[in-house]
């Protein structure tokens, strides 16, 4: 698989204090990454490095094969756009004169492409409205529309629907879903609203205290959660016996709770229970969610 980024043993120290600790990520070519982990969890600090504006205290990153020491690394970032924080937008400024300006700064001789780009974002009828006047979504839109006038192939969005209304939320997931898919960039997303990020992430990477403590695909988080029931019996000292028998992978939660990970014949399965005396109160398949994945990871309790 080719990345657009891969970070090794990134570490960023303050003091005493590891906001990154020995962070080990890897973005595929093509993705959209959701980068998920609770506030202060270090996803701002590794976006600043990523876009240049910290150095690592140890370790090091490659961004389209350029490692972070590399004088090339400063061209590499040039095929990046982000949206750090806040999207720097003129308030002042008309959603059209606002893309003008980012022409201006990347001394671009032609204003070519505009138009397009206002239109992709949505932006294309906000004639002489000034962004100050722009809802919070659509601010956030012209924010990314200013990063997609360097053309570049790998975006990186920090929060990207904070504070954004349903419909801004939906605005927002479909210029997101549109650029990766149409025009093939790579997005890395970080976010905590992980219902939304379930709705567009291809791929995860799940931060706690500075590190990586889980990187899976959306495919096999889904397989994970496909293949999974979770059983209550009478005793699962007994259920066990019977899952050994069948060689079936599971988990024990309590004397009277666990989680089987293979799919299996259920008929097949309590007759067996039966035999051992075992009686199942209640089975049913998890309803597992990005949320309760990552609570698990971060409790501890990991599936795999
Ligand atoms: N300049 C700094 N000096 C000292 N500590 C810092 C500095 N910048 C960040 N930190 C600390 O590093 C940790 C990681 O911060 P960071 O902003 O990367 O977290 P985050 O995951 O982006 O959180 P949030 O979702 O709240 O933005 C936090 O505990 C923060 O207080």
């Amino acid at each position: 698989m080719e990345y657009i980024l891969k970070t090794k043993n990134l570490s960023k120290r303050y003091g005493h204090f590891k906001a990154l600790d020995e962070l080990t990520m890897n973005v595929p070519k093509g993705s959209i990454y959701g980068f998920v982990g609770k506030n202060g969890s270090g996803k701002t600090t590794l976006i600043r490095m990523i876009c240049g504006l910290q150095y690592p205290s140890s370790g090091d990153y490659m961004l389209y094969g350029k490692k972070s020491d590399e004088k090339d690394i400063v061209k590499a970032r040039r095929r990046m756009g982000a949206v750090v924080e806040n999207p720097s937008i003129y308030l002042e400024m008309t959603a059209e004169d606002n893309l003008k300006q980012q022409y201006k700064i990347l001394g671009l001789p032609s204003y070519d492409g505009l138009k397009e780009t206002l239109e992709l974002v949505g932006l294309a009828d906000t004639g002489k409205k000034k962004a100050k006047n722009f809802s919070l979504g659509m601010r956030q839109r012209l924010g990314i529309a200013i990063t997609l006038i360097g053309d570049p192939d790998f975006l990186i969005l920090d929060e990207p629907v904070n504070g954004l209304d349903p419909q801004g939320i939906i605005e927002i997931r479909e210029l997101i879903l549109k650029l990766n898919r149409e025009q093939q960039i790579t997005i890395l997303i970080s976010s905590h609203i992980l219902n939304e990020l379930s709705k567009l992430a291809t791929h995860y990477g799940f931060i706690d205290q500075g590190h990586i403590v889980k990187e899976i695909s959306a495919d096999e988080l889904h397989t994970l959660y496909k293949k999974c029931i979770h059983v209550e019996v009478n005793d699962t000292k007994l259920l066990t016996r019977v899952l050994d028998e069948m060689n079936v992978e599971y988990k024990i939660y309590s004397d009277t709770h666990a989680d089987i990970y293979t799919e299996i014949k259920v008929t097949q399965f309590v007759l067996a229970l039966k035999k051992v005396n075992c009686e199942v109160i209640s089975m049913q398949e998890r309803s597992e969610n990005l949320e309760s994945f990552y609570m698990s990871l971060i409790d501890g309790d990991t599936y795999v």
